[in-house]
């Protein structure tokens, strides 16, 4: 079976598991390989990519690689694209995996396409566009397929690869170099999974009232492992920072369940979570657009509702 590279992301030589999803799906439709473009291959970051399926980890780890933003792994992965013929190159639909797409798509003449939410027989891909009212499924005709997926889109299964390891040399252009990394400060981490990235998220509107209501919010992604999302309502009201904002002109999230408590349904708001697997509801109107997307609903009002649930799922624990 042909190759689909991956193209891999990681913290400090920690896989993220928006790749080991990637691999999952290569795996359905090809021989995986991993691209890793950073500082040297971790024998941890090696382990985890070969559990996931890696046949083959292709390695590129030079200073031009890790001091230089975005563009190297673009040249990188357009090297190995006329290197190995793949049948398909996927990327993380993260802001920098779009980019790498889009720089790829170019260098190779190739289809790009990006916020894909499934990926089937013949690389057609799912998507959800216009704010999440029409489902599309486009296939690249052109080139090498390159696709951008949305973390959450399919759940990592391990399936043990050779992952061998195969050193890269890039020749890397004087355009690739035009953008160095002069400083990395690392972002202080809560407790909290990563917004884009978390399995379960719980977002409050408008309805949690105040700031200081938010920690019902909290207390009940906490209970379950998840995410904090937010309105822009509540963004907008200084309620919860806008980092945090989901929709439209905030993040797109796509986890398995997303929990929605205290906010309407606009179409801006649905625009960056519909793709969610699981939707839950809780609204004191039975008449808000939400309960047209959810799955399951719960008219009341949050206050009591939050509390309660946050005391069921602690207590099954
Ligand atoms: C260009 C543009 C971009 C936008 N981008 C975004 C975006 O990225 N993200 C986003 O979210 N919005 C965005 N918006 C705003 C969007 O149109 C809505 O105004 C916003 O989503 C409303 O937030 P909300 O649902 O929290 O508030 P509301 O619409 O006011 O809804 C509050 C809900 O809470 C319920 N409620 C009240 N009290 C309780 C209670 N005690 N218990 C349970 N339920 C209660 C009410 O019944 C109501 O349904 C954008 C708008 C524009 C024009």
């Amino acid at each position: 079976m042909s190759e689909i590279l991956v193209l891999v992301e990681q913290v400090e030589g920690e896989v993220k598991k928006v790749t080991l999803e990637l691999l999952t799906l290569a795996r359905s439709l090809g021989t995986p390989a991993a691209v890793w473009a950073g500082p040297g291959l971790t024998p941890e970051a090696k382990a985890r990519l070969a559990e996931y399926g890696s046949e083959t980890i292709y390695v590129a780890s030079s200073s031009d690689i890790v001091d230089h933003v975005v563009a190297p792994k673009a040249e990188l992965l357009a090297q190995l694209v006329a290197a190995k013929s793949p049948a398909a190159v996927l990327v993380a639909a993260t802001a920098e995996g779009k980019e790498v797409a889009g720089r790829l798509a170019v260098k190779t003449d190739s289809g790009v396409i990006t916020d894909a939410v499934g990926l089937g027989e013949g690389f057609v891909a799912d998507q959800s566009i216009f704010g999440g009212g029409v489902n599309v499924h486009s296939r690249v005709r052109r080139g090498t397929p390159i696709v951008a997926v949305r973390p959450n889109s399919t759940a990592p299964e391990a399936a043990p690869g050779a992952g061998a390891e195969e050193e890269v040399t890039v020749a890397l252009s004087d355009a690739g170099r035009s953008a160095r990394v002069v400083e990395r400060v690392k972002q202080e981490k809560g407790a909290r999974p990563e917004l884009t990235e978390a399995a379960i998220v719980v977002s409050g509107g408008r309805g949690v009232g105040s700031a200081e209501n938010f920690s019902v919010i909290e207390g009940l992604a906490d209970a379950l492992g998840a995410a904090v999302g937010a309105s822009r309502a509540a963004t907008d009201a200084g309620w919860y920072p806008h980092q945090f904002q989901v929709g439209q002109t905030g993040k797109t999230v796509s986890p398995q369940l997303y929990i929605a408590a205290g906010i309407s349904g606009a179409i801006q708001h649905r625009a960056g979570m519909q793709t969610a697997k699981t939707i839950v509801a809780i609204n004191k109107d039975p008449e808000a657009p939400i309960f047209e997307l959810a799955d399951y609903g719960v008219v009341g009002d949050l206050h009591q509702v939050v509390p309660q649930l946050t005391e069921e799922v602690t207590k099954r624990k």
